[in-house]
């Protein structure tokens, strides 16, 4: 007896129209999972799809509601914005309060005489009248023709700085005179 082995040859399972479609419909199949995977996927990193906020508000709806208001009961409240403004109080401008001095038509003060005279508590000795200084707290050295005029000028403007109207020549003329002498210059009615 011949014995011959009867082996499948691939010719004849793809003859078979039964396995054709049976091939056919599995690859399908496998395409439609990894197109329904790949969407479920691209869903789920797009906020806001219509389709993925019904099924959170049928979340909601079935329980999820109640489970965010018990989250947000258990954190502590936080400020809102109102709460924030409301705290911050912003430093009066003292721009805006001239404007609603102009708008309450109120008499302008005269600016010129504030700048000069300084709060009496700002105010020194000498300048209010009442020092007892007698001696000069810096003395301006300086060559003939050095300057040394409008310096002293400048430096009067202060309202804390008193001067000798005139140069007295403590050093180079009067000096035998004595500190006596000297001190005296600072005093309004010295003539030297
Ligand atoms: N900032 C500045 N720059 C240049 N030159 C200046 C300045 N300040 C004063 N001056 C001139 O200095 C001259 C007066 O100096 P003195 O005040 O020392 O005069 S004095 O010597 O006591 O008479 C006097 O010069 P003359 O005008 O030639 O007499 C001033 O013009």
């Amino acid at each position: 007896m011949e014995y011959s082995p009867v082996r499948p040859s691939p010719h004849a399972f793809w003859s078979s129209p039964g396995k054709k479609k049976l091939v056919l419909l599995s690859v399908m199949f496998l395409v439609w999972v990894y197109m329904l995977y790949s969407c479920v996927g691209y869903c789920s990193t797009v906020p806001g799809l219509p389709l993925l906020e019904s099924s959170r508000a049928r979340e909601q709806e079935a329980g999820g509601g109640a489970d965010l208001v018990s989250r947000l009961m258990s954190k502590p409240p936080q400020p809102s914005w109102e709460d924030v403004e409301g705290d911050y109080e912003e430093p009066p401008s003292p721009l805006v309060s001239r404007t609603r001095d102009l708008l309450t038509n109120e008499p302008e003060p005269d600016w010129d005489q504030q700048r000069r005279a300084p709060e009496p508590g700002t105010m020194s000795s000498f300048s209010n009248g009442s020092g007892s200084k007698k001696l000069p707290q810096a003395i301006i050295i300086g060559v003939k023709k050095g300057g040394t005029r409008a310096l002293l000028e400048f430096l009067r403007v202060h309202p804390d700085i008193r001067a000798v109207g005139a140069e007295p020549h403590f050093f180079d003329r009067n000096y035998e005179n004595g500190l006596d002498w000297y001190s005296a210059t600072f005093l309004p009615d010295f003539k030297p």
